[in-house]
């Protein structure tokens, strides 16, 4: 689902600068076993620079306040906003909610420990 700028006029992001801006929509999901993503575009991101201030944000179930995007120009050119223009995407996830259990020892996986390239180039 597309996020929007809700302004009132165009904003221009200076390179480096980041505003919080509103996308004039609430969501209450009022499920424990979902939350919402907060994710860049492409596009804007590649071409721009213009990505998302917290690099990716979460919506939690129970928020139901406006949300709010982080806009960040990571570029070095100055970036104008316009409003209503479409500035990130909003993504539904399903959340676990795993039990934990204290062990003294892993039952044995074929990794084991290993990682950080454990298995690919050297
Ligand atoms: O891009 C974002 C990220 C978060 N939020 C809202 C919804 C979310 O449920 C709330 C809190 O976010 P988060 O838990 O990531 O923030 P925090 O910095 O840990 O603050 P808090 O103490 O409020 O949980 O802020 C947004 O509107 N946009």
């Amino acid at each position: 689902m597309d996020l929007r700028a809700c302004l009132d006029a165009p904003l221009t992001l200076a390179p480096g600068q980041t505003e919080l801006l509103p996308s004039g929509m609430a969501v209450h999901m009022a499920d424990a076993g979902m939350a919402a993503t907060v994710l860049p575009r492409s596009g804007l991101g590649h071409k721009h620079g213009i990505v998302l201030g917290n690099l990716v944000g979460l919506i939690d179930s129970d928020y139901q306040g406006q949300i709010l995007i982080s806009c960040w120009n990571r570029g070095i050119e100055p970036f104008v906003i316009n409003p209503g223009e479409r500035v990130a995407q909003l993504v539904f996830v399903p959340v676990l909610r795993p039990r934990f259990q204290v062990v003294d020892e892993f039952t044995p996986s074929t990794r084991g420990e290993g990682g950080f390239g454990h298995t690919g180039r050297h």
